[in-house]
């Protein structure tokens, strides 16, 4: 724990002891990854929101929820998602929202990035890690069980390796992380929840806020904390966008069933500020902008990253907001303004749209 930290929890203490500061305790919708990011945003240079450009973009966003009816329902509707409502569909989005993080290639757009060749199709980005899943259970390996995963006679490094084999000639992102994400989650799985995640979810008791908890504080691999600005800030995105992979998958019933969902936040990854940039909601500073314009990295943990990340999901509960005051009492929550906003930008990544580039920070987290 660093010098600061310290001191922030020391004064807490005294706080309370003192009585100091204790009614005015952050609101409920305040406190975790929100309250963090609201703290980002207010204190970000770099990084902006165009209040213009997001009631705009708020206008367009509930016009392409209307347009596609988008819904929880549409998450099933993907080829490569599972469709059985069961436990075996549960392990499924464990697993795949374990790995899910940096598929962007490290060369530019034109070179053959990863690609998992399955059922006639390449599968790039976040689809080759779903696709590259659904190929090894087809050839009767059992990828999406713990106890495969710590098994390292037969779970050798090699196998994952042809398990998670490239349709072209760059392999995998973070192959060795991943590898390490899978066995330390095993023994964890193993050790603290009899060898499954509903386990976890049983847990949770129905709770998303517990759930994302209960993996941020057991799996450090799914761990997602920063310093910025002589604070900690959690993001914790593989939690957050696997409580919300269960709840659109199930519907909201059964294994998805969360009484207080809409706690869950947007998952600040490398596409959805890209998208909020090109939606006219994000600005960048001058050196920002042309630092990401050129394709140059930026450090896992680095100011720069961490205003991209907060502001990023701060702009999706504004757009939230903005939503419900355009058209009070409408169902709809950052999980599927996110979601949306995902599925948008890759299809017009797919019509070819010429966007400002992603940041590019290698890191586990996203
Ligand atoms: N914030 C957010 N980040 C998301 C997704 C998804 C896919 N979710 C599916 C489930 C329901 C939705 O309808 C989607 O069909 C992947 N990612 C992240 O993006 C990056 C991959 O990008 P690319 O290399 O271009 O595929 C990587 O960090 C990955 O973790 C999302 O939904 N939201």
């Amino acid at each position: 724990m660093s010098d600061d930290e310290v001191d922030e929890d020391l004064l807490a203490l005294l706080r309370k002891s003192l009585g100091i500061g204790v009614n005015n305790a952050p609101s409920p919708a305040k406190t975790g990854v929100l309250g963090d990011a609201e703290y980002v945003y207010d204190n970000s240079t770099d990084v902006a929101l165009d209040m213009r450009g997001t009631k705009a973009a708020a206008a367009s966003v509930w016009g392409m929820i209307q347009e596609k009816d988008y819904s929880t329902r549409d998450w099933s509707k993907h080829e490569l998602h599972p469709k059985a409502k069961n436990e075996t569909t549960v392990d499924f989005i464990f697993i795949m929202d374990l790995l899910n993080f940096s598929f962007w290639s490290e060369g530019d757009e034109t070179s053959s990035k990863f690609a998992v060749e399955y059922r006639g199709k390449r599968w790039t980005g976040y689809w080759s890690l779903v696709a590259a899943l659904q190929r090894a259970l087809d050839e009767g390996i059992p990828i999406t069980s713990p106890s495969f995963w710590v098994d390292e006679e037969v779970c050798t490094d090699v196998y994952l390796k042809y398990i998670f084999r490239s349709a072209t000639g760059e392999e995998m992102p973070m192959l060795q992380d991943r590898i390490y994400c899978m066995r330390e989650a095993g023994y964890v799985l193993q050790e603290k929840f009899d060898g499954s995640f509903v386990t976890c979810l049983d847990e949770a008791n129905g709770s998303a806020a517990a759930l994302v908890n209960l993996m941020a504080d057991n799996f450090p691999c799914l761990d997602d904390r920063h310093r910025f600005d002589g604070r900690t800030v959690r993001f914790h995105k593989r939690p957050q966008i696997l409580v919300a992979d269960i709840w659109a998958c199930f519907e909201g019933e059964s294994f998805g069933y969360f009484h207080d969902i809409n706690q869950i936040t947007m998952f600040p990854d490398y596409r959805i500020p890209q998208m909020l940039h090109c939606l006219g909601c994000l600005q960048y500073s001058p050196p920002l902008e042309s630092h990401i314009r050129s394709r140059k990295p930026i450090e896992s943990g680095h100011s720069w990253e961490l205003q991209l990340r907060g502001c990023s999901i701060w702009c999706v509960e504004l757009l939230r907001r903005e939503i419900l005051r355009q058209h009070p009492g409408t169902q709809i929550n950052a999980i599927l303004i996110d979601f949306l906003l995902y599925d948008t930008v890759k299809e017009m990544e797919e019509k070819g749209v010429e966007f400002v580039p992603h940041h590019r920070t290698r890191s586990i987290w996203y």
